[in-house]
């Protein structure tokens, strides 16, 4: 039987389930931990829909809860891997699942850990993320998440209606900022929909919107992803300033870092907001150039024969 076969026998949680489920264990949702759990079968099967989970897919899902999108995600995917930080909420969920899905329950694996921390999960890697994500830990949990997992090709959360829009953002937008950099070194990623407060409970005080990711190669290979991920860092700290200023302290001075943007191509009187994350990589390798020709400089200096020529040249060099 193929996981799509049995699709039929899962049966989703009403909101009177939901709250037997969280008396039976003892939940009483915080709001520390997110606990704003799904009452809404057209939210869950919305999400799963809009996910477009496949029968070879082995899903990460993050925050289980009670278990709403889970049952309505295990009839579609090969597997579905829950990660719960609650130990209550991961030790009920099983038996939730054998009362509710008793067809899928063998797929289900679930592991109690804080998925911003997680480095390992058991089981077949996984290909998507799908999840209503803690909102207070939302962006570093999916960024967390998309550079453990290189096999998560694509994914679709639901946030806080401001950091979907902060996720997707494009360049030279409002909204647009370190996040939707960052996300962008990972993924393509667009806002898939928006959700009220009613469904959830209890109701948060916020609105939730869908967002999108689709895996994508990094801008640039070659280029390591902590010194990009610097660059934007040190350039939305000071949003309204120049790059030039924005990232002296960065690159050691205002000069240095005029030199090195020089070198990438990119207007030292712009600002990072204007910047895509391809360029915050050109930033990123003219800068290691820099550093790698100085060094090189440094070895010459002291007497070397210039065995190890610099890769690169000098950006500022003329
Ligand atoms: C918004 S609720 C979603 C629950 C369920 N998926 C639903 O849609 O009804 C967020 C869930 O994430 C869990 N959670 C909070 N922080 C977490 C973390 N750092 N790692 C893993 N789970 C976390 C909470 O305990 C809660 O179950």
């Amino acid at each position: 039987m193929t996981p799509s076969d049995s699709a039929g026998d899962a049966r989703l949680l009403t909101p009177a389930d939901i709250r037997r489920l969280a008396e039976r264990t003892g939940v009483r949702p915080t709001k520390t931990l997110g606990q704003n759990f799904v009452i809404d079968g057209g939210t869950v099967r919305r999400i799963v829909r809009t996910s477009e989970v496949a029968a070879d897919d082995v899903v990460l899902e993050v925050g289980p809860g009670l278990g709403s999108l889970t049952l309505a995600l295990l009839p579609h995917a090969r597997a579905v891997t829950a990660v719960e930080i609650d130990p209550r909420l991961a030790e009920a969920l099983p038996a939730t699942v054998a009362e509710f899905a008793p067809g899928h329950a063998d797929r289900l694996r679930v592991v109690t850990a804080d998925a911003m921390r997680v480095t390992e999960l058991p089981g077949p890697a996984p290909t998507a993320l799908v999840a209503n994500l803690p909102y207070n830990v939302a962006v570093p949990v999916l960024l967390h998440l998309l550079e453990l997992l290189p096999s998560l090709r694509r994914g679709l959360v639901m946030v806080q209606a401001e950091v979907a829009d902060r996720l997707a953002a494009p360049p030279g937008s409002r909204t647009y900022g370190a996040p939707s950099a960052k996300a962008a070194w990972y993924a393509e990623v667009r806002r898939a929909g928006a959700v009220g407060r009613s469904v959830f409970w209890p109701a948060p005080n916020v609105d939730s919107g869908l967002v999108a990711l689709r895996r994508r190669p990094a801008p640039e290979a070659g280029v390591d992803r902590r010194a990009v991920f610097a660059v934007v860092d040190a350039a939305f700290a000071q949003r309204r300033k120049t790059l030039r200023a924005a990232l002296a302290g960065w690159a050691g001075s205002a000069p240095a870092a005029e030199r090195v943007l020089r070198a990438a191509g990119i207007d030292p009187g712009a600002r990072g907001e204007a910047l895509g994350i391809e360029a915050f990589t050109r930033i990123a390798a003219a800068r290691a150039a820099e550093d790698a020709g100085t060094a090189d400089t440094g070895g010459a200096a002291a007497g070397g024969s210039g065995s190890s020529a610099p890769a690169e040249p000098r950006p500022d060099a003329g």
